[in-house]
């Protein structure tokens, strides 16, 4: 992934796009597309980060995400379409800025601290343009807002993983950067640090007002820290919008099943209807006769002991029970007249663990189920 970059005479070309108005985006990528011999890493995408915005480029393995963030920063050569940064055209057809004129800050998985430099002259590397005296002294800063001032004269086989995660955040910040650019920065951590270092840097994002784009294959730290969340596949966008918006209207199955688990449950409309083994589903705008799946996630599914007396609801039998901490995961299953016995999970609230081979009867918000052509990913 670590192509050499090669210099051209354009390299020192930076301009500033004649539409730069206050609003204009702190990063906009415009039809991008990058190959990487014949395989299509990039397919022709288009994204934006308003100034302040966090965004997250989530994806799975091999998606095209890291090949996107490296584009932004001047780390991968442009091979089509064109990046500004806070209007400044720094990649198109005839210009290719270089990373360190692009005033980015960029944290990576491994940190990639200097190991020869104590924890302030990392910080300080970037600042090199200013008096000694005010290099220090916003370097400092930079680890008094991480909490690692107390480490300045610490070497980096010194730290733990989180402080060195704490220190390559200060050095990206440190500049000021118009964007930072961070890869997967949370991933060599174990999962107990993990959530709390990235509390901390959403606060410190926020604090510091940055546009920010970050790479990361976990959907849940996505809609942690995203204010919106770009979601590809094989090198395209799938769907933007804030974390919400791919959770309760995702445009199509892929992106309803990356965030989170889901029942599927196979269809044909017939009269407008779907009919399931949990009643009829209504899709919107599909013709009767197309064959559909119908995805359901766990928590929209309402489970009691008692049969409900108004709306419908369905026997099921419990398979299994296990609690996940706030919420429990029930297993059941469903008779359906064609297809059989159907496998479903529901979740639900605090501890509830209803005894294996018991009796449920569930309810099913059918407003609440996406439905989706089959052919359609
Ligand atoms: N330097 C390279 N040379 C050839 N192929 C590459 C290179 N870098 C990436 N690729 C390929 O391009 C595709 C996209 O890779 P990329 O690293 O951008 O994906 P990703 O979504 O960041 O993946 P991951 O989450 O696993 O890091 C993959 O198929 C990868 O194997």
């Amino acid at each position: 992934m670590n192509l050499p970059l090669r210099k051209s005479p354009l390299d020192d070309a930076p301009s500033l796009l004649p539409t730069a108005t206050p609003q204009t985006p702190a990063l906009a990528m415009e039809r991008v597309s990058h190959s990487y011999a014949a395989l299509r890493a990039v397919d022709d995408v288009s994204l934006s980060i308003a100034r302040g915005e966090i965004v997250c480029l989530v994806g799975p393995s091999g998606c095209g995400k890291s090949t996107l963030l490296r584009i932004a920063a001047g780390l991968e050569r442009l091979q089509q379409g064109s990046v500004a940064l806070a209007g400044r055209l720094v990649a198109g057809p005839h210009v290719q800025v270089p990373p360190e004129r692009r005033s980015i800050g960029l944290v990576f998985q491994d940190y990639a601290l200097f190991p020869h430099l104590d924890v302030l002259r990392n910080v300080r590397f970037g600042l090199h343009k200013l008096a000694p005296a005010e290099a220090t002294r916003r370097a400092m800063d930079a680890l008094a807002q991480v909490g690692m001032d107390g480490y300045a004269k610490s070497y980096v086989h010194q730290l733990s993983g989180g402080q060195q995660q704490r220190v390559a955040l200060a050095r990206a910040l440190a500049p000021r950067p118009d964007v930072l650019l961070l890869d997967e920065p949370f991933s060599g951590l174990d999962s107990q640090l993990r959530a709390q270092i990235r509390d901390e840097t959403l606060h410190l994002l926020k604090q510091n007002g940055i546009a920010t784009l970050l790479v990361t294959h976990d959907p849940e730290e996505a809609m942690f820290l995203g204010d919106r969340i770009a979601l590809m596949k094989q090198g395209r966008l799938v769907q933007v919008g804030r974390p919400e918006d791919l959770y309760l209207r995702p445009s199509n199955s892929f992106a309803a099943g990356f965030f989170g688990e889901i029942n599927r449950l196979d269809g044909v409309v017939r009269n407008g209807c779907v009919d399931t083994p949990l009643g009829c589903v209504h899709p919107t705008k599909l013709a009767d006769g197309t064959a559909v799946e119908v995805l359901i996630r766990p928590e929209m599914l309402a489970l009691s002991e008692q049969k409900p007396v108004t709306g419908t609801a369905t026997e099921a039998r419990v398979q299994a029970a296990r609690l996940l901490g706030r919420t429990s995961l029930v297993h059941m299953t469903v008779e359906d007249s064609q297809a059989g016995p159907v496998h479903l999970h529901a979740r639900v609230a605090g501890v509830w663990l209803p005894a294996e081979d018991s009796r449920v009867w569930i309810a099913l918000d059918a407003g609440r189920a996406f439905v989706f052509p089959t052919a359609a990913v």
